[in-house]
């Protein structure tokens, strides 16, 4: 079954169309990676599907059902959790102190009428498996505006992770990594993955990593879907090869390098 779908999802900003009547689905327990030339509307496509943006026309839909009149929060709140820039992030509290604020928030929000479902030492507990999970357990009592890009973007994970939501968006994770970074980051969405019970949509550039991790791989160009398949349908599609190549113009005439 798909978990998330699209019907001619599409958004114009002025006169400009930044994603394009995409219609697209993503079933349960898959991982598919979201690929595209800078601009293509990748992010605004997952600012879509997370609720930050309404669609000028088209639909999003979660296990079967409309999200068009529901608010980013309680998207959040029925299973889709998007990955948020360092901005959410405490700068003066501590790498435990911000992940334990996201456990606790994931809380209030699926218990809102109990005072305290976990005890301090329970949300402790999860706190340090986040940590442990995404390979921060050692930078735990660090002030988080002492943290490498890298380790930022860990942090931003294991917040993430703590809202427990059976959706993952991830918006490059890898974005302004130095090279040594990039391997760790690697293996705590493998990690992620392999446990199996998250569905996940990944927005990424690295080629390496996207034919590491992907079950499927969309191709989004100026706004509209090109190509939707397995990695290895992907690698070998002529239009795909080209777009990145050479440039496609209004998703019908292909020109060459
Ligand atoms: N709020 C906005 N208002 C106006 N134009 C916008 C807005 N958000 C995005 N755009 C435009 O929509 C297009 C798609 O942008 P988007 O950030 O989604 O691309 P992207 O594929 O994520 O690119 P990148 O790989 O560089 O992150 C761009 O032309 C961008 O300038």
């Amino acid at each position: 079954m798909a978990l998330l779908e699209t019907k001619n999802l599409t958004i114009q900003f002025g006169g400009h169309t930044a994603v394009d009547h995409v219609s697209f689905s993503l079933p349960e327990k898959e991982f598919k990676s979201v690929i595209g030339p800078n601009g293509a509307g990748k992010t605004t496509f997952f600012n879509l599907l997370s609720g930050e943006l309404k669609p000028t026309e088209g639909e999003v839909y979660y296990k079967g059902k409309s999200l068009n009149k529901v608010s980013a929060v309680e998207r959040t709140r029925r299973g889709i959790g998007r990955s948020f820039q360092i901005t959410n992030v405490f700068p003066n509290l501590t790498v435990f102190e911000n992940v334990r604020l996201a456990v606790q928030s994931k809380e209030k929000v699926r218990y809102p009428f109990w005072k305290s479902t976990r005890s301090y030492h329970g949300l402790a507990e999860k706190t340090h498996e986040l940590l442990e999970q995404v390979l921060l357990d050692n930078k735990a009592h660090m002030i988080a505006a002492q943290l490498s890009h890298g380790e930022k973007r860990k942090l931003e994970i294991a917040m993430l992770l703590a809202l427990d939501t059976e959706v993952l968006l991830l918006d490059e994770p890898t974005a302004g990594m130095s090279l040594e970074e990039v391997p760790a980051i690697l293996n705590v969405i493998r990690s992620i993955k392999d446990q199996g019970d998250k569905t996940i949509l990944l927005i990424e550039h690295k080629m390496d990593m996207i034919l590491d991790l992907s079950d499927s791989i969309m191709v989004l160009f100026n706004g509209q879907l090109l190509a939707d398949g397995t990695p290895e349908d992907i690698m070998q599609n002529e239009t795909v090869q080209q777009a990145y190549l050479g440039g496609y113009e209004d998703g019908k005439s292909v020109r060459n390098a």
